[in-house]
Formats: C-alpha cells, structure tokens, sequence
C-alpha cells in the first residue's frame, strides 16, 4: 500500500526498511516485495509522483527544478567559478531524480564496468555480467510518432520486457536533426556516426536514446511501483517521511542488523521509528545517504565531533570522492523555421493538448535528440583520465532552443564526463534538517579544464561544419571571442553548472580494504545488516549519463539481498 502521511502507516516492523524511494530504492523495495514472506517498507522524504505534469510530460524536465519536488540545494563557492555558488538539484519525490531529471539513457561504456570489476576485485561488476541486468530493467518501445526507427538504433542490444520504458526520439526537429548528421559525416573523427551509443562504446554522434515511453517520463516509480506492484500485502511504501537518523540495536548480542531501526520524521505530525529485523538499506542517493550516516555517527570521528556529534563508527571515507560532471551552454545563434514552443505561450498551449491528447507533439520529447561524444586528441598532454578508449571524455548535448531564449539558437550543451576532481560532502551541524555542505570541486584539476576547452573547440567545429550554412549565423555572446586558453578558462568558469550527476559519496572498495565505505556486496565495512544502494557506491562515476548504471547497480543488489536470505 501507498501511505501519505507518517501516521498512516501502523506497522512498525518488517524484514526490510529501504529509505529513498528514489531511482535505486524503487527498484530495491519491488524487486524484494516479490518475495510473498518479505515485509518491506520504502520511506520517501517527498510526496507522490502521481498527477504530477512537471515530471509527466518529456520536454518539461527542465521546469520541474526549484518546486518542492526538488531538494533546491546549493553548492558551496567554487573554487573554479571565482566564488560562484551553483544551484544542485536532486529529486523530492517518488521516483527521486528519475522523476526530474533529463532523461538521456545511456549504459555507459565497458570500460566503466570493467574498471569497477577491477578495483573492488568482483567480477560481477564487469560488463560481461551486468549486461543481463540493463535488459532485464529496459522496455524498449516504439516512438509515439510512429515512424520507422529501422537505422535508428541497435535492436539486437535492447530488452523489451523490463521495466524502465526506453526510447528514441518521439518528434522530430526535421531540419536540425537531419544537419546534426550530415554534420557527423562531414566531419568524422570524434563525430562519426554511431548507430547505438548503448552498445559499450560509448563514442561519436548518434540519436538519444531516453527513459521515457509512450510519450511520457518512465521514472522508477512509474515503472517499479505502480499500481498493480504496490498493491502487494508485504510492499509498504510511506511518502513525506523524511528518515534522520539510524539508530543501534538496543540487543547487541541479536542476530539482527547492528543499526536496526530508522527514526523518520512526518510533514509536520511528529516521528516514529521503523525496525528491520534483516536489513536497513539506505538508498537515499549520493547527497542523502551520507547524509544520514553522517548524523547517526558514521565518518571521520573529528568531522562528527566538529559539527556536535558523538561519532559511533569510524567510516573516513564517507563523502570524500563526490565525483560530477560539470555541465555548460554554448550557444548558436540560428535562422531556423522550427518552432521555440516554450518561448511562446500560444504553441505551448497547443503543444500541450496535443500531448494531453495523444502524447504526441514536441512536448513527448526529451530536452535532446541527438548527442555527441568525443575524447581529447590522443597527442594531448595528459593522460587518459578515463576508464579506456571506448569511453568519452566529454559530450556535446545537441538542443535546439533550449531554454526560454525567443531568439532562434542552438546549443551545445557541454558535460565533461571523465573528470579527475573529487568534491566532498560534509556537513557544518548536528540538525538532520540543515542541508549537508555540497561541494563538487570541479575543475579544480589541469585535464578537467583541458576537457572543458577541447568541448568548447569541438562544439564550435560541429556546429562550424558546411552542413549548418545558412542555419547557424553566429556563436552565441557568451563564448564569442574567447580563442586562448585563458579567454577559454574565463568563459568556462564564469558559466558552468552542473549535470546533476554526483556519486561516489560512500564508494565500493574491495572487501578488507581500508579505504572505502562499503564491500563488493554494498554491505557498509563491518557493520552487520545494512547496505547502500544507490549512485553513492560508484567507485568510479560512469563517463556518461548514470541512471541506467543506477538501476542495474539496484537490480544486482536486490539479488544479493535475496539470495542472502533466501538460500
Ligand atoms: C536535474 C537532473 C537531471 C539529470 N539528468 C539525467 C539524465 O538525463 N540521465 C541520467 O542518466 N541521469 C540524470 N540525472 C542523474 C540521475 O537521475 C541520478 O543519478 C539517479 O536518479 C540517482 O539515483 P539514486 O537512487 O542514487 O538517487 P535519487 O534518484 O536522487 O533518489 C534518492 C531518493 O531519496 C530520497 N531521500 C533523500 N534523503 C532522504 C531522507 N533523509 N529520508 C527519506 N528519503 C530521502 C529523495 O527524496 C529521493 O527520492 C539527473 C539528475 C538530476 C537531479
């Protein structure tokens, strides 16, 4: 059952109590919920996702920030940005991030994988064998437009009975679409044509694919906790609860989790505290788990007593390897006959009956429909600062009016996805309801920046190409004029935000380690009965888009738990 309010719920006891019911924490609760005997509770901070049209409808996904469906945190100055402070979204609602965020679903590359497998010594990390999981959460599914897709992407890579709905573009942009790959095959090098960006080589131009499916965001909540899934007797699934704290087993000697209950506060009506008799998994995402941790005790002893509290369990590593990727903007302008539906309030109103209609229309869309991935030259003067050459070291998100500019344009949106950088997470109080302190650090190493200027360089070559004469008109004032590196460095500090991407937080190591926050298994280093399942354990972030890695991250552990209880 779905509860909304703390006070709702009654039960106070079951095997599993998972906190966040974000992208890995829906997973987790329903794949557990399969097994008739497990009582499982999933704690949501946020409220439902039902009803929501933000996080409903494609081409809004930029909308939906800073409402109350996002935790509207900050970062703290950036180093890089001369002090600048940067908005950091993360979802605070069912579904977390995968209900708000921009949908692009990309695996990643083998190397990814493979270097996880590597440095925590598990095989089962490896591409090889989390293959079988990308297809058993996708869904892949035709676009609304119901054109032929035949060339568009690699079926023989897709799963069709999953969970997740996958697909290509629902609506075209005719003309812009169409130069993006003539420009691709003008140019070649970095942006050759590549037919599916999901086959483990994550490199070149092709077509975005997105979580999103019959016109509308497939999040894990539309997707792992529907209607049918939460009806289940043993799947409990309380909302606007925000859990603060775990607490220690008052009965050390029980065979039960050494932190076996959470206290969890309601929207204003008081709090409560849940016990797990097997396990407590926290899937709270990489801002929030440590979070939570960090305010039950765990971390580095003189960090907790600094912020006033008593530390409980010596964890140094707990947010110190927040890895993201920072994101920014050059834009084109353009002379172009497509249509800027969210600058005009008559197309928008159009648009949107359209999609209420049919979820057909521009408004099916994601933000993107075709994507570029490149490395640095491979004469740079560093060394590859990702995980092996078929992972890219930045990515061009090709838009067209992006954003509510009225001004026709067209933009490359930069992600540098291999950075070296390591922020921390922290936090400065001993309230649980103060904001932990957010910092990404980026572009604090020389090959980030290096990164950032060859994206700017190949942004400028892409849309410089023949195929965009008499469409693109000008660089956009922003980055206009900025040739050296340091008229380069100036633009890029003074602009860049974030891709919403942070992970790492409480990082996998291999088991004995002492470094690290949790084991190959995700079970937190010598603490009986709890768990992290979320983007936090990423030893290393993906080169690319992490959700997809989220889930199949969620899928692996969901059957760890049950085979470690089942068998
Ligand atoms: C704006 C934005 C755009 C993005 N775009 C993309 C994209 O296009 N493609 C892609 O692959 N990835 C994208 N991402 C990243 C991706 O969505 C995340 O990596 C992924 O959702 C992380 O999953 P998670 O389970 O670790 O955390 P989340 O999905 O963030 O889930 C954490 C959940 O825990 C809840 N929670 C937190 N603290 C508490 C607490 N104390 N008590 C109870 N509940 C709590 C939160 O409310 C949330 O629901 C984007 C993210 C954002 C924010």
């Amino acid at each position: 059952a779905v509860y909304q309010q703390l006070n709702d719920l009654k039960q106070e006891h079951f095997d599993f109590v998972v906190v966040g019911g974000g992208a890995a924490g829906a997973v987790v609760a329903s794949r557990l919920s399969e097994v008739k005997d497990f009582q499982v509770l999933l704690i949501e901070a946020g409220p439902s996702n039902e009803g929501v049209l933000l996080s409903e409808v494609p081409f809004f996904a930029f909308d939906i920030q800073n409402t109350p469906y996002d935790w509207n945190f900050t970062t703290t100055p950036q180093k890089f940005a001369d002090g600048r402070v940067i908005p950091y979204a993360r979802g605070h609602i069912l579904g977390g991030s995968s209900a708000i965020n921009l949908m692009v679903y990309t695996r990643g590359s083998l190397d990814d994988f493979n270097r996880w497998a590597r440095v925590t010594g598990d095989s089962g990390w490896s591409w090889d064998e989390m293959f079988p999981y990308f297809l058993k959460n996708e869904r892949f599914v035709q676009p609304t437009d119901g054109r032929n897709i035949t060339g568009d992407f690699d079926p023989s890579i897709h799963g069709y009975d999953g969970m997740t709905q996958i697909s290509v573009p629902n609506h075209l942009q005719k003309l812009f679409d169409m130069r993006c790959f003539e420009a691709a095959d003008e140019l070649r090098g970095n942006f050759e044509f590549t037919l599916d960006m999901n086959n483990g080589t994550l490199l070149g131009t092709g077509w975005a694919q997105g979580t999103n499916g019959g016109g509308s965001r497939s999040s894990s909540a539309t997707s792992y906790l529907t209607r049918e899934i939460t009806r289940r007797k043993n799947l409990h699934v309380l909302l606007n609860t925000r859990v603060t704290r775990l607490r220690r087993s008052e009965d050390s000697s029980s065979n039960g989790p050494e932190f076996d209950s959470v206290e969890a506060f309601g929207d204003g009506n008081g709090s409560r505290i849940f016990q797990a008799s097997k396990e407590v998994i926290l899937s709270a995402g990489a801002i929030g788990s440590p979070h939570i941790l960090f305010h039950s005790g765990f971390g580095e002893a003189q960090e907790l007593q600094a912020a006033g509290i008593t530390p409980l369990v010596d964890l140094p590593s707990l947010g110190k390897n927040l890895t993201d990727h920072p994101f920014l903007l050059v834009d084109f302008m353009a002379e172009n006959t497509e249509p800027n539906v969210l600058a005009n309030s008559t197309l928008l109103e159009d648009a949107l009956e359209e999609w209420k209609n049919s979820k057909t229309g521009p408004l099916a869309d994601i933000p993107t429909n075709n994507l570029v991935w490149g490395r640095l030259p491979s004469d740079s003067a560093f060394d590859d600062p990702g995980p092996g050459p078929n992972a890219p070291h930045w990515e061009l998100i090709l838009a067209l009016n992006l954003g509510p500019t009225p001004e026709p344009h067209v933009t490359a949106a930069i992600s540098i996805v291999s950075p070296t950088s390591r922020g921390t997470l922290t936090i400065n109080s001993s309230d649980p309801f103060d904001s932990p302190v957010i910092d990404p650090a980026f572009f604090t190493t020389a090959v980030d920046v290096e990164a950032g200027r060859d994206a700017v360089r190949n942004a400028r070559k892409f849309f410089g190409a023949k195929a965009w004469e008499g469409y693109v008109v000008s660089e956009g004032p922003l980055s206009k004029g900025a040739e050296s590196d340091e008229e380069l460095d100036a633009f890029i500090a003074g602009n860049f935000l974030t891709t919403w991407h942070s992970s790492s937080t409480a990082m996998m190591s291999p088991k004995g380690a002492d470094y690290g926050v949790v084991d190959p298994d995700l079970k937190v280093k010598g603490i009986k009965g709890l768990r992290i399942v979320d983007a936090s354990i990423m030893p290393y972030i993906i080169n690319g888009h992490p959700l997809a890695a989220v889930y199949v991250i969620a899928e692996r552990a969901a059957d760890m738990i049950k085979q470690d209880w089942t068998s």
